[in-house]
């Protein structure tokens, strides 16, 4: 049966750790496997990083650019370098391409979402693989993905794919990182989002030299992709041919199993691709209403207002210890909540002046995270 199958790289599987040359065997090798899935008539999308690392050994700079434009700069430098590899690889076995760069912006308006989506669907009807990075040159900090896990889980999300795969320099997800800790735990199956934040996994600092999210970025778009319904693999960039097996079923490395009932299209672009405003405290009635009973958000529960944001622009749902819980639309501006914070709905009217919705966040307009 025809899968689509997300497939993202790290810059730490691309290069040589010493070197920051790249890896040309593990790139041929992938290259391979991803026409080789083709042939069997699965939709294959690559998220591939890189254009920093490939940038930063075209001009000979010997670590990762620390300043915004020089990173922009450079990432210019390497992206086309990236893309013509992978163009000479692909055509050698006649595999069409397409480069899509995509910044944090095309996924925060609903119409240019839903056009993404549009062009990757035509991309993959006509049997192209496209190539994903982030836009990096014109990304803006505080407008963009910032590492291409998310991006990968973002992008397997709204094409809703079957499959995600997480390629790095490590064969799994362990307890901690075995770089540091030597005793750390392998784990093979991680089967729903409550055992994910039990296992409490440490994942140390940024990653390797040349990567930019570490394991963190990892593990939080497996949370975005298992919500969608997408199984999602953790496991080793140096043999991509892995991936045809583990969709045979052979355990190899870090399953994460998918949500039985994967969170609805709209619902994903309201938690994962608008960026929230704000952050709302609630207390502990209305977290159990909203999280066990499915119920709207009252003003009532509200402890406290963080932030300034328009009605309908989207808010974090915190615990009164600044714990993430939900994501929703508001139906008032955070000036507005300052003032009906802790209110009951019947008193609206009278503090504002006029007459309001009587939920904060409607429950269609809510998702928990
Ligand atoms: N709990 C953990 N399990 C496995 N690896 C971990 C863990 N915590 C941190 N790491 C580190 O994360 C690194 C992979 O992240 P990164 O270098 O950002 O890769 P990529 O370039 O593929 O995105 C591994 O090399 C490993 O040292
Ligand atoms: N967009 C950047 C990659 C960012 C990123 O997430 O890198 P990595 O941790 O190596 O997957 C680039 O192409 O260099």
């Amino acid at each position: 049966m025809t899968k689509t199958i997300v497939v993202k790289i790290g810059t730490s599987s691309l290069t040589q750790a010493e070197t920051g040359q790249l890896a040309l065997s593990s790139i041929a090798s992938l290259t391979e496997t991803l026409c080789d899935l083709r042939r069997q008539g699965h939709r294959v999308i690559l998220v591939s990083s890189g254009a920093v690392g490939v940038g930063c050994v075209r001009l000979g700079l010997t670590e990762r650019p620390k300043t915004i434009a020089l990173k922009q700069a450079v990432a210019a430098v390497g992206q086309g370098r990236l893309m013509r590899i992978y163009d000479d690889l692909f055509t050698i076995l006649q595999q069409p391409i397409a480069q899509v760069l995509l910044t944090r912006a095309d996924l925060v308006e609903r119409s240019r979402y839903l056009n993404a989506n549009n062009t990757f669907q035509e991309l993959l009807n006509l049997g192209v693989i496209p190539i994903v990075n982030e836009n990096d040159t014109v990304a803006v900090e505080e407008l963009k993905f910032g590492d291409n896990d998310t991006l990968s889980a973002l992008v397997a999300s709204l094409v809703e794919a079957d499959w995600l795969f997480l390629l790095t320099d490590i064969d799994r997800l362990y307890s901690a990182d075995p770089r540091s800790v030597p005793d750390a735990k392998p784990i093979s199956l991680v089967s729903s989002m409550q055992e994910l934040t039990e296992l409490q996994i440490q994942t140390g600092g940024q990653g390797s030299r040349w990567g930019t999210g570490g394991m963190i970025t990892k593990i939080s778009a497996a949370r975005i992709a298992i919500a969608a319904g997408i199984r999602t693999v953790i496991t080793q960039g140096q043999f991509p041919r892995n991936i045809a097996k583990i969709i045979e079923g052979e355990p190899i490395g870090t399953h994460f199993a998918p949500q039985p009932e994967p969170t609805s299209a709209r619902k994903r672009w309201i938690a994962y691709g608008l960026i929230p405003g704000g952050k709302l405290y609630l207390d502990e009635g209305a977290i159990t209403a909203i999280v066990k009973a499915g119920k709207s958000l009252l003003a009532a529960g509200i402890k406290a207002v963080e932030g300034e944001f328009s009605n309908q622009d989207a808010v974090q749902l915190c615990d009164i210890s600044g714990h993430e819980i939900a994501r929703g639309l508001v139906n008032y501006n955070s000036q507005e909540l300052q003032k009906i914070c802790g209110r009951h709905s019947r008193e609206i009217s009278a503090i504002l002046g006029y007459e309001g919705a009587d939920t904060v966040i409607h429950r269609d307009n809510l998702v928990l995270i």
